[in-house]
């Protein structure tokens, strides 16, 4: 399987958006289109109470677009937010305001997450820069303690995605979406426990200039 670094994705989604110009919230669209998919087909999961961990940057924005394609299609779906949102990245902010437009349900960390079929981890993707600790800590070990099954965006969240190593603690899901390419920590030894069975996302982002037109 192909693999790239941590830095290559966040520099392959760059030039996406800076140099070819394909818009981030286009692309978010497409991930969240593609792992709502992946979720639909995937006999593992049960969809009938999904809660969907957002944290505050594009990961979390990804889990809004899931969150938002769950809800029109009627599944029953509700939402917990996790970090500050006055810190959210714009991409987060616009795919909130899309949910509240729907009224998707907001819960708190008090939620019980045995009441749910499906948790999606849409805490932390390309973007954990260090270990987690606080409100994140609780729900990713909350989340693994549940009956539910876990479905993550990207990379599971606290896994280090160049080396495999856990972050302090991670999600262990039973699935993960991962966008463009798998991240090379995502195959290393051990790391499978994390992972679960992976599906790997052609969104759009750019992955070199020359063309197979055979
Ligand atoms: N439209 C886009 O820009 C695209 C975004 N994508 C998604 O966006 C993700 C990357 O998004 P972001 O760059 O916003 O980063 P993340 O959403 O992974 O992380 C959000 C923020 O969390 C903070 N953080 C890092 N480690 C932390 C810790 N241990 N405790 C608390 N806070 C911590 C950082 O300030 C970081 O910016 C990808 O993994 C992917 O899911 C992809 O869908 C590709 C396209
Ligand atoms: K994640």
């Amino acid at each position: 399987m192909q693999t790239v670094s941590v830095a290559e994705s966040r520099q392959l989604d760059d030039k996406t958006i800076n140099q070819i110009g394909i818009p981030s919230m286009v692309l978010m669209e497409r991930a969240g289109l593609k792992i709502y998919e992946d979720m639909v087909h995937n006999a593992d999961l049960d969809l009938s109470r999904v809660l969907i961990l957002a944290g505050t940057g594009n990961n979390g924005g990804d889990g809004l677009v899931v969150a938002r394609l769950l809800a029109t299609h009627n599944y029953n779906v509700s939402i917990l937010t996790v970090g500050n949102p006055d810190h959210a990245s714009p991409d987060h902010v616009n795919q909130q305001k899309i949910c509240d437009y729907y009224q998707i349900p907001k819960v708190f960390m008090n939620a019980d997450f045995n009441q749910y079929t499906t948790l999606v981890d849409a805490l932390f993707g390309s973007g954990l820069s260090r270990n987690v600790g606080g409100d994140f800590a609780t729900v990713i070990d909350k989340a693994n303690a549940a009956t539910a099954k876990i479905h993550a965006i990207d990379i599971p969240s606290g896994l280090n995605g160049d080396t495999g190593e856990v972050m302090g603690t991670a999600i262990k899901a039973t699935s993960t979406s991962t966008i463009a390419y798998a991240k090379q920590g995502m195959v290393k030894a051990g790391a499978n426990a994390y992972t679960g069975k992976l599906f790997v996302d052609d969104i759009g982002i750019y992955k070199g200039d020359t063309f197979d037109n055979e």
